[in-house]
């Protein structure tokens, strides 16, 4: 197997063939919408070429800093929220080992929440290191980065001196806007440029993600070969067979029908952060006007320990979508003592892999015959290069399945809400809470 497989032969009653053929029209026209970039929001569109525009030159010069700041450290932050770290989160933890030596730096994450005690600890922990940061916000203004990177700058500062801070840290954020850009244009810290045409969720095969990823050891080129090919793959197909269309298509059948919550359901503890950016890219891009799938990720088997009841016997608003590898790389084998005494003798000798393999094919059966709609995303092996292509998969499906639900999937206005109030309670000057902006207008 070379390729990417989605599978809806566990859709269950709610999907019937003919369904799919109504909706060619819908997306034909979504299609060339997304050809002709006229669609809503398609100002946000340059991640749709992205994989086939990226110069070498580009990713030579993201490697060739990867390569100095390895060279200068062992500890890279990456300093970020929503779009701008979970890609790289994403790929560093399904492409790199939880135990055991890295090739690259060890990666560690700021500025994606406002806990004191955990950027307390974090600053502890680096005083003994060598520590390289990267911080990245595509606006230059996000609070929770701005406030991380003011800490971490004064540690740095404080540790290596200004130019030794200096030739640690790199700045991904707008050619041209925001105090970000500003700071480094200050302080000439070398700076990668997030294009303007491309949203934080959709950022991931830019410098955004590229940059901390190879920081962390793993082939770049590779995963954006992947990509490249899924670019091609998804533009090429016929529509009806064109995995992409097809699951955004699917997506929207079960919607319509009362399935309310799509659940990603992994296999590999690795892929948990894989599902939290799936979760960005499918609930800002389609969570809007009140309409839109909720997005949800369960890691098994373990939660099938936790909300495994839920799924099986819970509200009938769930669809679930698995995301599988088909190559699970090393055989572990469970051992043949000889005895019995745990009631698993009948697994001697057979690996492990296995049994989370059906595992797997238990719950699609349970989860499909208990009224749960399961598709199947397989893809061949966990590598760069696929990981790449599954970036891009989803990317392409989500703008796919948005246009198909009527939103503009580029655009996330309600994420306004809570910042406003929090400066207005926070007393910064100028600023009002949401609800006395609505009773002034
Ligand atoms: O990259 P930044 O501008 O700092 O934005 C980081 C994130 O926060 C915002 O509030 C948006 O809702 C996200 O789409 C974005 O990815």
């Amino acid at each position: 197997m070379d390729q990417l497989i989605f599978d809806d032969g566990m859709a269950g009653s709610l999907l019937r063939q003919h369904e799919l053929e109504d909706l060619k029209a819908q997306l034909e026209a979504v299609d060339r919408m997304l050809d002709e970039k006229d669609g809503p929001g398609s100002e946000f569109l340059g991640w749709l070429d992205w994989p086939a525009q990226l110069e070498t030159t580009e990713l030579k010069q993201i490697q060739k800093v990867a390569e100095h700041l390895q060279g200068l450290a062992d500890v890279l932050v990456v300093i970020g929220i929503g779009g701008s770290y979970l890609g790289a989160r994403a790929a560093i933890e399904m492409l790199t080992p939880t135990f055991g030596t890295l090739k690259g730096m060890e990666v560690h994450y700021a500025g994606h929440h406002l806990n004191g005690e955990y950027m307390t600890e974090l600053l502890a922990y680096l005083e003994n290191k060598q520590v390289a940061v990267n911080v990245i916000s595509k606006s230059g203004t996000t609070t929770e980065p701005a406030i991380a990177f003011r800490l971490i700058k004064e540690m740095m500062e404080r540790k290596y001196g200004k130019s030794g801070a200096k030739e640690r840290i790199v700045v991904t954020t707008d050619a041209a806007r925001g105090a970000l850009k500003n700071l480094a244009d200050k302080e000439g810290y070398e700076t990668f440029v997030i294009p303007d045409d491309i949203g934080g969720r959709y950022s991931v095969l830019t410098p955004v993600g590229l940059l901390p990823i190879a920081a962390a050891g793993i082939d770049i080129e590779a995963m954006i070969r992947g990509a490249r090919e899924a670019q091609a793959l998804y533009l090429d197909q016929p529509i009806l067979d064109n995995a992409c269309y097809r699951y955004a298509a699917i997506r929207n059948i079960l919607h319509r029908k009362g399935k309310t919550t799509e659940i990603l359901a992994t296999f590999d503890p690795a892929f948990q952060y894989l599902g939290e950016w799936w979760k960005q890219l499918f609930g800002e891009s389609e969570g809007k006007d009140h309409m839109g799938i909720f997005p949800a990720s369960l890691q098994m088997t373990t939660d099938l320990h936790s909300m495994g009841q839920y799924v099986q016997d819970g509200q009938r608003i769930l669809f679930e979508t698995m995301v599988l590898v088909a190559d699970n790389g090393q055989e572990l084998l469970i051992p043949d003592t000889g005895e019995d005494d745990d009631g698993l003798g009948y697994l001697a000798g057979k690996p492990v892999s296995l049994v989370n393999h059906k595992a797997m094919e238990g719950t699609a059966m349970a989860h499909m015959d208990g009224g749960v709609p399961v598709l199947k995303i397989t893809i061949p092996k966990k590598s760069a290069y696929w990981t790449g292509h599954l970036f891009y998969f989803f990317m392409k499906a989500c703008a796919v399945s948005g246009y198909l639900l009527g939103v503009n999937p580029f655009n996330q206005p309600g994420v306004e809400a809570y910042k406003a109030n929090m400066f207005a309670l926070l007393g910064k000057p100028g600023s009002e809470t949401l609800k006395e902006e609505l009773e002034r207008r």
